[in-house]
């Protein structure tokens, strides 16, 4: 344990998060453990100049709602990312956890699942089931779009965009008659039977947590049954108890395929690696059938319920980055004027991916 004083020049780390998410977290704690290994907290105030408020050794931020709605040409929301933005380009030193550019990529559920796609997961046999945006309102139009990209029925139809208002009301759609239920722009991702087990892989830089979870019981191909609705955060938290997680009586789970641990940890290495994020949350589940894990969702900055010691574990990853800024990777200027969603095909995904070796933080080109 580091306990010596600071003795150099002023080390201070700026933060940024909402107040539920810093109650959640109980993040007062945080201040304490900063300035034990001698940094200073300060809540960065988003309407204001940061120039004003700092310097600062680091800005560790969860800005996703701000993103999102920024995206949406909230004005206030783009102020306040602009401060943010402009402080960074203007103090290219200063440790970002994470860069905004590579949070934003992950609130656009088709372009995460790209990555997942493009990376080098399909070595070690990990993947993340069909997937394809829909963008039309016809059911025709989308019955021939899933039948092109392999989407199988039944599937999760997820809002495309990962953050805001009703960016959780989700659907399972059985049959052709159920199409009529996805409302663009969404994604449709085959479902996966995992026997209702997920296990979240908590990542704080290169150290994790994983912590099992409920999850959506079995559901087969159907041609008469009804689109089931519902709400992704009734599923899969700590204390989740929703009917769609309880099998029913005629499966067995006897079989459970076993998760690897090994693999978990290769996919940890890798997403870090790939996403330049150091703080995420890795949704896996293990197909009933084959054994083969598949990732279904990934969170930039989760919940981190149960991660032992976290605040011990983030100021270690902290005086990581700080260490190997140096390093950090920033894309060309005019790669990060582009904005909007991706709508394009996973092919596509893969063209214009050129990002350099990533080397620290890889900082992706702007699309949200
Ligand atoms: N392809 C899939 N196959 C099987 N089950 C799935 C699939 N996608 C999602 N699920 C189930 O639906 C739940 C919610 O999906 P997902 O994690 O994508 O939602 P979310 O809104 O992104 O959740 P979070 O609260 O973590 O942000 C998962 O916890 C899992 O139980
Ligand atoms: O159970 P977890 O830690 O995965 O729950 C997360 C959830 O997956 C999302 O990351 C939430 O973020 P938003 O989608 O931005 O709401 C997290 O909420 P937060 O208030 O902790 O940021 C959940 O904890």
């Amino acid at each position: 344990m580091d306990v010596t004083p600071h003795c150099g020049p002023r080390r201070v780390i700026g933060y940024w998060m909402s107040e539920k998410k810093s109650q959640k977290l109980n993040w007062s704690e945080f201040s304490k453990v900063c300035r034990k290994h001698g940094f200073e907290l300060v809540k960065l105030n988003l309407n204001a100049c940061l120039e004003d408020q700092g310097p600062f050794t680091v800005i560790i931020h969860k800005l996703t709602d701000i993103i999102a709605s920024a995206v949406r040409n909230d004005i206030k929301a783009i102020k306040m990312l602009q401060h943010v933005e402009n402080y960074i380009k203007s103090n290219p030193e200063v440790v970002i956890i994470d860069p905004v550019e590579n949070v934003r990529k992950l609130l656009d559920r088709y372009r995460t699942y790209g990555v997942i796609n493009d990376s080098d997961l399909h070595k070690i046999d990990v993947f993340t089931p069909p997937f394809v945006d829909l963008t039309s309102n016809d059911p025709a139009v989308n019955l021939e779009t899933l039948k092109r990209s392999g989407v199988c029925f039944p599937f999760v139809c997820k809002p495309l965009v990962a953050n805001g208002t009703d960016c959780h009301k989700m659907a399972i759609v059985f049959n052709e008659k159920g199409l009529k239920d996805c409302s663009p722009p969404c994604v449709a991702h085959s479902f996966v039977n995992h026997n209702a087990v997920l296990y979240k892989l908590f990542i704080v830089g290169n150290e994790y947590h994983i912590a099992e979870r409920p999850s959506l019981k079995n559901f087969y191909p159907d041609p008469d049954r009804k689109t089931i609705h519902f709400d992704s955060h009734d599923v899969s938290k700590p204390d989740s108890s929703s009917s769609l997680s309880v099998m029913d009586d005629v499966e067995t789970t006897e079989e459970n395929q076993n998760v690897d641990p090994e693999k978990l940890k290769q996919i940890v290495s890798i997403l870090h690696e790939e996403l330049g994020m150091n703080l995420l949350g890795v949704d896996v589940v293990v197909e009933n059938t084959t054994g083969r894990h598949a990732i279904i969702d990934i969170n930039p900055y989760p919940g981190y319920d149960g991660y032992p010691d976290f605040f011990e574990s983030l100021m270690r990853c902290i005086k990581n980055c700080i260490e190997h800024k140096t390093h950090q990777t920033i894309f060309p200027e005019q790669e990060q004027e582009d904005s909007g969603f991706e709508t394009a095909d996973s092919s596509d995904e893969k063209k214009r991916r050129t990002s350099p070796p990533m080397l620290g933080s890889k900082v992706y080109e702007r699309r949200l």
